[in-house]
């Protein structure tokens, strides 16, 4: 491609509102255009590196014997009223009516449809198991979209749905999506960690895992262990071996053994946080109780844990098997507990309590005596308030002890969810009636499985993780070129010559090939060139006359002077290195 006719501008700086580096770089470097808020449009050379990863993406979906096909965008409402899920989405599922009033969702995800084909196309489970899988343009209304294609409203996915007679059949569906995954970050060049995770919004059963592209810009936390290879999302780390049992109890303040020393009332006025407390009874936040009011589906309960934890609202969401958790406003705790907040207490709480393990185990806590300027010593679980539920509902800390190897310790690093793979189960299948007369001639329903990769947000993904202070980097499986010829001077015939002909080479021999044929100052095509960050280039200057050029890797500081004649084995010697 001829540089001079590439649809594509490159710009010293980005939008100040763009945040996210990758971002910042794919606009600058002309790769994606915005058209409206979390909507882009991918210029050429964003186009070609989407399409290499769609690329990577089919031949290992293929290889494991899925089969491709493409499902409308348009899907009629009624399949979400039948899934029931029309209304979990709101205003994310974007909806509109056609000519004829007739309502339609533009697709978010496609379990509906696909198994709606199914039940349509699959009578017998001889035809058992099949894998079926598009890469296909997703609509999400996110309320806040950001950091480019990170989180947009319109984004290319791969998403997949397997079909199996059985569990067994699942679990080797399963099996070989997450090797499929792995194949494919591993030949994306990707820095990634699977990570157990939470099924979220939907469903199914048993173990799910996201795929997390280390960068700092991700929004999730993932907690790995330093010994073992147990790795989760935040959200769904187990507490590890609570620490309660090996934390000695410090002297309480008031010095004598307390084991069976009744509460005590302490004035505290206007000691609300735990900090406060901390500073005002000098004690670690280890020592107090945290009394938190969350309103689960409508109903208030109270999660308690140690002062020095945070609670993990989805760990409450699931054991209490509820749709909605949201923590209580300062009203809302006045009017539940009949105190202001900063003073809610487990002794005498007329809501249900949800107590974590170390608060449970421990003894002589401090917590809120449930009215204002006062908490309360020497609170014992079990004697002075009920342990109903006792469970794990908090967030794991860095330098927990890990709940898997319980040796190590745990790690947090921030990332990028760029796949997601879930067991599924029947709940698709029973509600859209997708279901075959298994061996013994019952009618049963399949069971399926589904699995995500966003595949444009894969670009930013890469992006954040391969760059300099110069631009992009791209891994050669990716770049939107592998070479780039950068002549020094466009008016001069002999570089230009040397330039044409190693232009024809490299195409000839089937190497995408940009030529920067643009009369440009030469400063301003190399930081073209870093901006892009085409893997190779090949730099024609004054030592053209001597059949010499300038070889350089994007990754590398050094140049290498080369034979001309030598070009075309070095560049395809460095390929095969790359890929
Ligand atoms: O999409 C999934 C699960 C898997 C991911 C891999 C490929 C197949 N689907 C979860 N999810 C996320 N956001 C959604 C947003 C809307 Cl508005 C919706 F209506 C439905 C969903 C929704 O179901
Ligand atoms: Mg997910």
């Amino acid at each position: 491609m001829r540089q001079s006719k590439l649809f594509a501008q490159t710009y010293r700086e980005a939008p100040s509102d763009a945040e996210a580096l990758s971002h910042r770089l794919l606009l600058r470097a002309g790769f994606i255009r915005p058209l409206a808020a979390g909507i882009y449009a991918y210029l050429p050379l964003g186009q070609r590196v989407l399409r290499n990863v769609e690329r990577i993406v089919r031949e290992e979906m293929d290889r494991t014997g899925a089969q491709e096909l493409l499902m409308p965008a348009m899907q009629p409402l009624e399949l979400w009223e039948q899934s029931g899920r029309d209304q979990a989405y709101g205003p994310e599922l974007i909806r509109l009516k056609d000519r004829h009033e007739r309502e339609f969702a533009l697709g978010p995800t496609h379990e509906e449809v696909v198994t709606t084909l199914f039940r349509g196309e699959v009578n017998s489970y001889r035809k058992l198991p099949v894998t079926l899988y598009q890469i296909q343009t997703k609509f999400r209304d996110e309320r806040r979209p950001r950091f480019g294609l990170l989180r947009g409203r319109e984004f290319v996915m791969k998403d997949a749905y397997s079909f199996d007679e059985d569990w067994e059949g699942l679990d080797r569906s399963y099996q070989l999506m997450y090797e499929a995954y792995r194949r494919i970050f591993d030949r994306c060049g990707l820095n990634y960690r699977a990570v157990e995770a939470d099924a979220g919004s939907i469903g199914g059963e048993g173990e799910t895992h996201e795929f997390m592209a280390l960068a700092d810009i991700g929004e999730d936390t993932i907690v790995s262990c330093e010994a073992c290879d147990y790795a989760a999302n935040l959200e769904k780390a187990e507490a590890g071996p609570s620490n309660a049992t090996t934390i000695q109890v410090q002297t309480p303040a008031y010095g004598e053994n307390t084991t069976n020393q009744q509460p005590q009332r302490l004035h505290t006025p206007n000691v609300r946080t735990i900090d406060e407390l901390v500073t005002a009874m000098q004690l670690s936040a280890s020592r107090f109780v945290k009394t938190m009011i969350y309103i689960v589906d409508g109903q208030a309960v109270a999660v308690l844990v140690r002062g020095d934890r945070e609670v993990n609202e989805l760990k409450v969401k699931n054991a209490l098997q509820a749709e909605k958790v949201e923590i209580a406003d300062a009203d809302t705790v006045l009017r539940v507990t009949g105190a202001p907040s900063g003073f809610a207490g487990p002794i005498g709480l007329s809501v249900p309590l949800l107590v974590d393990i170390e608060i449970a185990n421990g003894e002589a806590w401090i917590a809120g005596a449930i009215e204002a300027d006062y908490h309360v010593s020497d609170v014992r679980p079990g004697r002075d308030f009920t342990l109903t539920r006792v469970g794990d509902y908090r967030n794991v800390a860095e330098d927990d002890v890990c709940p898997r190897c319980r040796s190590g310790k745990l790690q947090f690093s921030r990332g990028i969810e760029v796949g997601h793979v879930f067991k599924l189960g029947t709940k698709y299948s029973e509600r859209m009636n997708a279901t075959l007369a298994d061996r013994s001639g019952n009618e049963k329903a399949v069971i399926m499985g589904c699995y995500g990769i966003g595949v444009s947000r894969l670009l930013s993904a890469i992006a954040e993780q391969y760059h300099d202070g110069d631009g992009m980097a791209w891994p050669m499986a990716l770049a939107p070129y592998q070479v780039h010829i950068v002549p020094v001077s466009v008016n001069d015939s002999v570089q230009m010559e040397l330039a044409e002909r190693l232009y024809g080479q490299l195409r000839d021999s089937g190497v995408d090939t940009l030529l920067d044929d643009r009369e440009e100052r030469p400063g301003v095509k190399f930081k073209d060139s870093d901006l892009m960050g085409i893997p190779i280039r090949i730099v024609i200057g004054k030592q053209a006359a001597e059949g010499v050029v300038e070889f350089k890797l994007r990754t590398r500081p050094d140049k290498e002077t080369v034979n001309a004649g030598d070009v075309c084995d070095k560049v395809k010697e460095a390929i095969r290195e790359a890929l």
